[in-house]
């Protein structure tokens, strides 16, 4: 009988995570799996829960938001844990899960960990925090951390950029220095913010960074130069049209940079957000650890 450790954030996902786990005891036993829970509680420590969980089970499932997702994701790295992982998706934007299509309807989820099809992802690392999805520094983590986790869950992605607009006058007149040192070679800039993405998807923006892929090795790294209004606003327009990677034309403004390393530095105190918190600050090292995480696929 295939054992299950299912972390659950009860929190999350409109307090319906307990929910939806109470299903998935149902179908899976069915199966023939036998499941055993860890309810989170606010501030816990859950790479320890994580090293209680593993010897007594062989794959892990996370229903959860992106922050409970980020930490087994630490856990399971720092821990050098081999356990395959599945995500139940309970965010309000969960980019990386639906960049890989992994259903949101239980019965599909169930049906999804029966069939144990496995894809090796790629992880990033900003400092000593893991990511699985983006870090940024800027705009985007600033805007993200203004929502309160009420408006997140009346609202949803809506929040988000509610809080965008209310943010970007402000930030287009206080640009970040920054340097940025990519081979040994420091370029010097002012941004609106910076992101290091190993999917497409980010902040709820399909294809924000088309090209970019799971398991290639490298990180996609997007800078937003402060400049003239046009070309900022151009900038965001291109975001908003972007569709496949040959919709990506040049725009002034914004660099792209394809690369397994680089290192940000500013004079100023910048926060950088890992998966949707707060992971640490400038100046931080940035890095790729190719397929070091096991995740079940539709
Ligand atoms: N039982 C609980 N009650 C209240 N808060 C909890 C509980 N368990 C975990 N948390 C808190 O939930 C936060 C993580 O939430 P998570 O990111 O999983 O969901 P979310 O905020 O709904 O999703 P997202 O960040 O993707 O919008 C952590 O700060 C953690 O301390």
């Amino acid at each position: 009988m295939k054992k299950i450790g299912v972390i659950v954030n009860p929190n999350a996902g409109r307090k319906l995570a307990s929910q939806r786990a109470e299903e998935l005891q149902e179908l899976l036993s069915i199966r023939g799996m036998k499941l055993s829970f860890h309810y989170t509680k606010a501030d816990e420590n859950l790479e320890l829960v994580l090293s209680q969980m593993v010897p007594e089970v062989e794959q892990l499932v996370v229903m959860g938001g992106d922050g409970t997702v980020n930490e087994i994701v630490n856990g399971i790295i720092k821990q050098e844990i081999k356990h395959p992982l599945s995500i139940y998706p309970m965010g309000t934007v969960n980019d990386f899960a639906t960049y890989l299509q992994i259903p949101k309807n239980i019965r599909d989820f169930s049906a999804m960990i029966h069939k144990n099809q496995h894809r090796k992802v790629d992880v990033g690392l900003a400092g000593d925090r893991y990511f699985l999805n983006v870090a940024a520094g800027g705009l985007l983590p600033e805007l993200a951390h203004r929502v309160s986790s009420e408006a997140k869950t009346v609202l949803g992605k809506f929040a988000y950029y509610m809080e965008g607009i209310k943010e970007f006058p402000k930030q287009f007149f206080h640009p970040i220095p920054i340097q940025l040192e990519i081979h040994g070679k420091v370029e010097t800039m002012d941004t609106l913010f910076f992101l290091a993405a190993n999917s497409p998807y980010v902040g709820g923006f399909r294809n924000l960074v088309p090209g970019a892929l799971v398991d290639d090795g490298m990180l996609d790294l997007l800078v937003v130069e402060a400049g003239e209004l046009q070309d900022v606003a151009n900038v965001f327009f291109s975001f908003l049209r972007r569709r496949v990677e040959s919709d990506v034309k040049p725009v002034r403004g914004m660099k792209h940079y394809r690369v397994r390393e680089f290192k940000v530095m500013s004079s100023e105190v910048v926060d950088v957000d890992v998966d949707g918190e707060l992971g640490g600050h400038l100046p931080l090292s940035f890095t790729i650890v190719p397929k070091s995480l096991t995740l079940l696929v539709p």
